[in-house]
């Protein structure tokens, strides 16, 4: 028996290939998912109208922002299909089709992969030191290992900084920890070690923390130590180094306070693997079978995007109600089970929105340690342009033009709004649309 998914899409084909423009319609008013998607003999519904040289339904398929670099399994797009068959007026349509065009508006990725705040790796992870508790016996026990605490997953960091200067994170040595480090219920992560080095040693790094305060474990605690307050924005001035380090450590740690008990069983656990592993201790439990990733720390996959309206000049931007007054980002939304990148750009902006996209573009991520998202940042181009909001989570959402965005990254007096700050993602895709230079 075929899927109810299945026989509506196989119903979607059929009207393709007869060039039922009505239905075709009327099924995308309904099923927007269908657009692109493939059949059993993995053609899509252009390259049907394709095929048969049905040229009203093609423009049906391509004014709803369709992808006309979608292949079939011999690699050919609608476009080479309508060639081989002859159809001529189908392949003028797709040579200059607005998906086509559409395309040419998103800017494409820089060379290098950005910097962006949290992303940069100064450790090497050594994921295969993780079970050698011989080997990590040794590195703990080495003077030199680099201890970071944290508490309620707010790392100690030290004071002194400025209004406007980078925070530090508090380094502690191996002598410092010993008591913490003999606790029980000191929770161990250990990080990796570090990338650049001066001689030939290796330099460690451990995450530790505890539930009560652990600087009352500390020997001598420098008094201008603190626990960083709530995550933002203190995260945020972390040197880029420090940063990369605590999106790690941060992620690692929330899971372990989310994921104290088996999520299968809820039977207790222990930690296993320096800090990357939680297993279930109830003997029989199905997550002990096989691997299971509930046994593991968890990332959550959320995408955000620059939405281009498709006249080239102007994005939507949109303002959820805790942002501070003013400002506009990038809307955003969590990836859904059984989803591609490209359906979730195109699922959030419509339902925060109401505005449909056409092509996508993945640019760049950022690791997001309010717990542990992972950023997929794209750029897409709208194919229609009214915006209506979900007032659930968007105050409010327009385009704004080039010359706004630019006022507002160089803040200018005439700025209409306020950028996203510099370390989130979607400042980097709006500059990356821009084109600026790395100085504004
Ligand atoms: N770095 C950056 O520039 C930005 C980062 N973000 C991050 O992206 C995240 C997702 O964006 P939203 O617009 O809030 O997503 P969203 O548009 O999917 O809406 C959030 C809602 O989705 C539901 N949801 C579905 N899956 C979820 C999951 N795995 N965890 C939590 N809630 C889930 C919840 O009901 C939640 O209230 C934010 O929590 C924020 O931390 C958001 C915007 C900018
Ligand atoms: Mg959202
Ligand atoms: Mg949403
Ligand atoms: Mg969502
Ligand atoms: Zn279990």
């Amino acid at each position: 028996m075929m899927s109810v998914r299945s026989e509506l899409l196989e119903r979607f084909l059929d009207a393709a290939s007869r060039g039922d423009e009505q239905t075709l319609s009327l099924m995308l008013s309904q099923s927007r998912e269908l657009l692109d998607r493939r059949g059993e003999q993995g053609w899509s519904a252009l390259m049907l109208t394709a095929r048969h040289g049905h040229y009203a339904a093609a423009r049906v398929l391509l004014s709803s922002g369709c992808d006309t670099s979608v292949t079939n399994r011999s690699g050919q797009t609608a476009r080479d299909v309508a060639l081989f068959w002859g159809h001529r007026h189908i392949v003028r349509l797709l040579t200059s089709a607005p998906g086509h065009e559409l395309r040419q508006l998103l800017p494409s990725r820089d060379a290098e992969e950005p910097d962006i705040h949290f992303n940069r790796e100064i450790l090497d992870r050594m994921s295969d030191k993780r079970s050698d508790g011989e080997w990590l016996a040794a590195r703990r026990a080495s003077p030199e290992t680099v201890f970071l605490l944290f508490h309620a997953l707010s790392p100690l960091v030290l004071s002194g900084a400025e209004e406007d200067e980078e925070i530090k994170l508090c380094k502690l040595r191996s002598a410092a920890v010993q008591e913490l480090l003999t606790d029980s219920r000191t929770l161990e992560v250990f990080l990796g070690v570090e990338k650049q080095q001066e001689g030939d040693g290796m330099l460690a790094w451990f995450a530790l923390s505890t539930e009560e305060d652990p600087t009352q474990l500390l020997k001598d605690k420098d008094p201008s130590s603190f626990f960083l307050q709530g995550a933002m924005p203190g995260l945020l001035r972390l040197s880029a180094d420090d940063a990369g380090v605590v999106a790690q450590a941060r992620s690692v740690l929330a899971w372990h306070s989310r994921y104290r008990f088996c999520p299968t069983c809820s039977s207790d656990t222990k930690v296993e693997e320096a800090g990357y592993k939680r297993t279930c201790l109830r003997a029989g439990c199905r997550s002990l079978q096989g691997v299971h990733n509930t046994c593991y720390p968890r990332v959550d996959p959320v995408v955000i995007m620059l939405v281009l309206h498709p006249d080239g000049k102007q994005c939507m931007l949109g303002r959820k109600k805790i942002f501070p007054p003013g400002m506009f980002s990038c809307l955003a939304g969590f990836v859904e089970p059984g989803e591609t990148l490209e359906a979730a750009v195109r699922r959030e902006v419509q339902e925060e929105s109401g505005v449909q996209v056409g092509p996508v573009h993945y640019l760049s991520c950022q690791a997001w340690p309010m717990p542990s998202c992972l950023m997929i940042g794209c750029h897409c181009v709208a194919v229609t342009t009214d915006i209506k909001v979900d007032q659930n989570e968007i105050e409010e959402a327009r385009w704004f033009t080039r010359q706004q965005v630019m006022d507002a990254l160089v803040k200018d007096k005439r700025a209409v709004f306020i950028m996203p700050p510099k370390q989130a993602i979607a400042h980097y895709l709006l500059k990356h649309w821009i084109g600026c230079n790395a100085n504004l």
